[in-house]
């Protein structure tokens, strides 16, 4: 099979927060249509942070064909739904209890798996395997959209700096109970899910993403986990920030006025 090079990220930068909330808008939908054009489904997977509230320009939109999505998280903590730490939680809070999407197409852990984290870990990469398993079942998970967040560390989802889980190579879904950020116990997906999705966009604001960003774009080979997030040809990473956390990045990036 002829081996691609990955294309290289999409850098879109924004006077302010409330741009990249419209910006994020327009996005989703083109990404909903070209899924929904295809296969008449969009899977796409949340993260935490400020993440959820970014997602707030869609909310009332009648473009968005909320029943076709199937809705999964990227990363979630280990604690029950209604725990603030949740980022099922936030996602409700933000987003999903303004919307119409069927309740069996969010798919959350099972919380009666809490007190065993491998099994937790297991159940939630069945979920997706039930989602994306086909008769020429693909090695990984082909996620229509993925969305990320970066910490001033450069950790996404999570996967942080120097972790073994980097490394992780087969699983789809990993767990993690020694997280360097609180709190300690949490799932999350791989690599190669994330590296396998069609599309994957970060989103990142503020003045004090200025020094990763600038060392994720333009020195990724020094690898932190925001870096290695490549996806696989024909598969396109995009980031979505403010002129504030652009700041330093060299790299060249596409200005969006409003
Ligand atoms: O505990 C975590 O791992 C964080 O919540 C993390 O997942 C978050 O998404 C990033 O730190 C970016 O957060 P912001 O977008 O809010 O800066």
């Amino acid at each position: 099979m002829a081996h691609h090079a990955p294309h290289a990220p999409i850098l879109f930068s924004f006077p302010n927060t409330d741009a990249i909330v419209g910006g994020l808008a327009s996005f989703i939908l083109k990404a909903q249509k070209e899924s929904l054009d295809k296969k008449g489904r969009f899977t796409i997977a949340l993260s935490g942070g400020s993440l959820p509230k970014m997602l707030s320009g869609l909310i009332g939109n009648p473009a968005v064909k909320w029943d076709k999505w199937h809705v999964y998280y990227a990363d979630e903590r280990v604690v029950p739904l209604d725990h603030p730490d949740s980022n099922h939680l936030a996602c409700t809070n933000v987003l999903l209890s303004k919307v119409p999407i069927p309740a069996s197409h969010i798919h959350t852990i099972d919380t009666d798996l809490l007190n065993d984290i491998e099994e937790l870990c297991d159940a939630y990469e069945k979920e997706l395997i039930r989602e994306f398993a086909q008769k020429d079942a693909a090695r990984f998970p082909v996620f229509d959209l993925i969305l990320l967040g970066m910490g001033p560390d450069g950790h996404t989802v999570s996967l942080f700096p120097g972790h073994e889980l980097l490394a992780e190579d087969d699983r789809w879904v990993a767990y993690i109970e020694d997280s360097p950020k609180p709190p300690a116990k949490r799932i999350t997906f791989t690599f190669p899910v994330i590296n396998h999705a069609a599309r994957v966009a970060f989103v990142a604001h503020g003045e004090e993403k200025q020094d990763v960003l600038s060392e994720v774009l333009d020195n990724p080979e020094t690898g932190l986990p925001a870096a290695r997030v490549r996806p696989a040809h024909p598969g396109q990473l995009y980031w979505f920030v403010d002129d504030a956390a652009a700041a330093k990045v060299k790299y060249p990036h596409t200005p969006i006025k409003v």
